[in-house]
């Protein structure tokens, strides 16, 4: 079998993960941790690229692997234009659309210009995986009741993707035959349905669905809006209140589960209440996504970073067991995603996907 040495890169707003593959086999793993002082510096996201490109190659030499070994470079996508799902190779319009952070700041932005940055020094290729922007809404899941905005897709697609994958592959069944609710749970929560390989409907975890370890999740539209015009807060406060100083994180001054879950185990009653409504916010999420296929679905399938925790798990499954059965896929695997979206592409199976 050809050996294909891919390197893969998730930047986040704190770290930026990396691994080098040798096809499905990693040769290492590594977190690259960002302190805050070391971030401040930087106005914008996009003015951190050498700073973490430098390191990418450090650890790179640090890990005995060279540029010239490798055949292809991926990154983490970030919210390109609306687009299908699949692999893309890096372009120059991409490029721009990455720059300008086309809808929006986040540090996935990040991904395809490392990618394309690495690649380019010995000529291989450079590709994104499934980015947030992924857009396979049905008609009806884009209306509100606001003909000036509309519901856009926007969503942890990259692990929720190779995920149901996964899934596929246990049930032994076609991926495009399923109907599963898919929901990814990590510091954003977002609750999707999955009919014939599309996400036909999603909640944005920056503005809509459940509150998450450190997003607001959906809020009575006019308490907002008093509060935008109280005259007491920025835009920027406002975001931050809605993105990254929200939910667990407003509530209780963590946005760790395991921590919540140590004062839940204590007796701290506010911390019960607070991770049960989180818990009820995500189960009533799926409820409404089981209606958009009529209730006739496969599984609900649980992931990210807060599927390891039983207490929640169980917190939601008593809720939403009547619907599906549950399945649990815990953690984010989003490197060994972009490896095997890179894999299909480099091996034939798939045919790469032009950006425009
Ligand atoms: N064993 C666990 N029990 C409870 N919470 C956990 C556990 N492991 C991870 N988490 C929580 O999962 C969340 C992070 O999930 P993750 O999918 O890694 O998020 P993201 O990639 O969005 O930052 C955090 O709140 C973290 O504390
Ligand atoms: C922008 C939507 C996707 C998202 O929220 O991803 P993270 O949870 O990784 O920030």
């Amino acid at each position: 079998m050809q050996q294909y040495k891919i390197l893969a890169i998730n930047p986040g707003s704190t770290s930026t993960k990396i691994a080098v593959y040798t096809n499905e086999q990693p040769d290492f793993e590594q977190v690259i941790r960002h302190n805050a002082d070391e971030l401040k510096e930087f106005s914008k996201i996009i003015d951190q690229y050498e700073y973490r490109r430098q390191l990418v190659e450090k650890a790179l030499i640090d890990n005995n692997v060279k540029i010239s070994e490798l055949s292809a470079v991926v990154g983490r996508g970030g919210p390109l234009k609306p687009l299908a799902s699949g692999t893309y190779v890096v372009n120059d319009v991409m490029v721009e659309d990455l720059k300008i952070g086309v809808q929006a700041e986040h540090a996935s932005n990040l991904g395809g210009l490392l990618a394309r940055g690495i690649a380019s020094q010995t000529g291989i290729p450079a590709f994104i995986v499934d980015p947030v922007s992924v857009d396979e809404l049905e008609p009806l899941a884009r209306i509100t009741g606001m003909p000036e905005i509309s519901r856009r897709s926007l969503f942890q697609a990259l692990n929720l993707k190779a995920v149901a994958r996964r899934v596929a592959k246990d049930l032994q069944q076609d991926y495009n035959s399923l109907t599963l609710i898919m929901v990814h749970l990590g510091g954003g929560i977002s609750v999707g349905v999955q009919r014939g390989g599309r996400m036909i409907d999603v909640t944005n975890p920056n503005d809509a669905g459940p509150f998450s370890p450190e997003r607001a999740g959906c809020l009575p539209t006019h308490d907002l809006v008093k509060m935008c015009f109280s005259g007491n807060y920025t835009i920027s406060d406002i975001r931050k209140k809605l993105v990254g100083n929200a939910g667990l994180v407003a509530h209780l001054g963590t946005n760790d589960g395991r921590e919540v879950e140590k004062r839940i185990t204590a007796g701290d009653t506010k911390a019960t209440l607070v991770y049960e409504a989180m818990a009820y916010q995500v189960a009533k999420e799926i409820g409404a996504m089981a209606t958009v296929v009529s209730g006739s679905i496969h599984a609900i399938v649980l992931t990210g970073g807060l599927a390891y925790s039983q207490m929640l798990v169980k917190m939601i499954t008593d809720r939403v067991k009547f619907i599906s059965q549950v399945l649990i896929y815990p953690g984010e695997n989003e490197l060994q995603a972009l490896v095997e979206g890179t894999l299909r592409v480099l091996r034939g199976e798939e045919q790469p996907k032009i950006y425009e």
